[in-house]
């Protein structure tokens, strides 16, 4: 195997209050040494300029695989992971057939194991058949390497099922996952109800339709100490509920995605269904709690809800196309642009939400530059700029809200287990 050195670069390590200029070597697929005596036979990386950090995790991907080959694949999804500076993801479980079963958890396994371009995490369902009635065998799966649980996609809508998979979860010390919706509250809404659903004249998805199931969970983790992690948080009430429960010490995390602290509901004015993502698109004052929750601690983590859904499926009506957006190349800049370049989040606090936290939560041994650890690593370069056009993402889907933009920052060398994964202007 190949040794590495990356040289000259600003090291950022959350996890070990690490932001020094060192010099990297990487040796056996581990992190082997810093400031090391060079031999003369590594592989060089000139990072001057760049930040280097602990490879980024996504933990909440859709990967599609098995059954919706037409939006994504594990390989085309994984691509589009290390092409956005991602060495590890947690793939969601609302495939077809669901990944309910130990035999479906080690199908995704495998075929990431052969067709990955990075490390690929299974989150497992809460339910049998992602159906909300049955408990999934839960210990059957996390011997099989789940990490967590989730009927993403949908919510556990069972106050008593909720309870019971806290419960189990919890012998196994894994998060329950959950997609917060109540479905009376949002049915058939396009987007976020407020005044621009109102001018617009589209049905709309009240706020409390997530706030009120997130207060619920809190409850009941309260109740039975399991481990809620809210996904894709996008109100005020949820961020003010979380905050509340974290003081109180329950044992609650949560995520917020780009698009949410970055765009608003005006989007929806274009009445394009690239800006259709669940939960919708909030108006300012949501957009504020969800970035005054990143900066304060109460959200851990920034992840992407990569939703690709093929062309035909997104060009149809707003009522009629599905939900969702795909996120894993954009989440990089939008963090540089949006939260560190404007002070909200140090590039230690921004790359914390993107490295330790999120391996912390799944129990992953990620997320870390230490000597010894996996030598997965990503290189950023803060400045450079390019354009975001649909077309040349990586993943199989193109229902991107960001097309056209203007983007600053990205990942130049991604690293896996010690392995060259992507190195920007290289064709894969
Ligand atoms: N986030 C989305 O808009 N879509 C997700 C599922 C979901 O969480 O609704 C998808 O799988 O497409």
């Amino acid at each position: 195997m190949e040794r590495i050195l990356i040289r000259g670069g600003r090291v950022i390590d959350p996890s070990q209050g690490l932001d020094d200029n060192i010099d990297i070597l990487i040796e056996d697929g581990k992190i082997a040494a810093y400031n090391p005596t060079a031999r003369g036979d590594e592989r060089v990386i000139d990072a001057r300029g760049k930040i280097v950090s602990p490879g980024l995790i996504d933990m909440h991907v859709h990967l599609r695989e098995p059954g919706h080959e037409d939006d994504e694949t594990i390989a085309t999804g994984t691509r589009a992971a290390v092409a956005g500076g991602f060495t590890s993801i947690a793939c969601c479980p609302n495939t077809d057939p669901p990944i309910d079963t130990p035999a479906t958890v080690e199908f995704v396994r495998q075929k990431a194991a052969r067709d990955g371009h990075c490390n690929v995490y299974v989150i497992a369902c809460v339910s049998k058949d992602r159906k909300g009635e049955e408990l999934a065998e839960i210990g059957q799966l996390v011997a099989v390497g789940a990490v967590a649980f989730s009927d993403d996609g949908a919510p556990v809508y069972d106050p008593e099922l909720m309870r019971r998979a806290f419960e189990y979860c919890l012998m196994f010390d894994k998060p329950v996952c959950n997609h917060c919706e109540i479905p009376e509250l949002t049915r058939n809404g396009v987007m976020h109800e407020g005044l621009v659903s109102l001018i617009l004249g589209l049905p709309g998805i009240p706020a409390a339709a997530e706030s009120v199931m997130v207060a619920r969970d809190i409850a009941l983790a309260e109740a039975t100490g399991g481990r809620l992690h809210v996904m894709h948080v996008s109100t005020l009430g949820s961020v003010e509920a979380i905050r509340r429960a974290k003081a109180r010490g329950v044992r609650v995390t949560a995520e917020v995605t780009p698009h949410h602290f970055t765009l608003t509901d005006e989007s929806l004015r274009a009445f394009d269904s690239n800006f259709k993502m669940n939960p919708p698109l909030r108006s300012e004052e949501h957009v504020k709690a969800c970035l005054e929750g990143l900066r304060d601690g109460t959200i851990d983590v920034i992840a992407t809800d990569h939703a690709p859904h093929a062309k035909e499926k997104k060009m149809q009506e707003l009522d009629r196309a599905p939900f969702g957006v795909v996120g894993l190349e954009t989440a990089l800049p939008l963090v540089i642009m949006r939260l560190i370049k404007p002070g909200i989040l140090s590039w230690s606090e921004a790359l914390a939400k993107l490295t330790i936290n999120p391996a912390r939560i799944l129990g992953i041994p990620k997320g870390t530059l230490q000597i010894g650890a996996d030598a997965d690593v990503t290189v950023i370069d803060p400045d450079v700029r390019w354009m975001v056009e649909p077309e040349q993402l990586h993943s199989k889907s193109k229902n991107t809200p960001f097309a056209g933009w203007a983007l600053e920052g990205r990942a130049t060398v991604v690293i896996v287990g010690g392995v060259i994964k992507y190195q920007l202007g290289e064709q894969a």
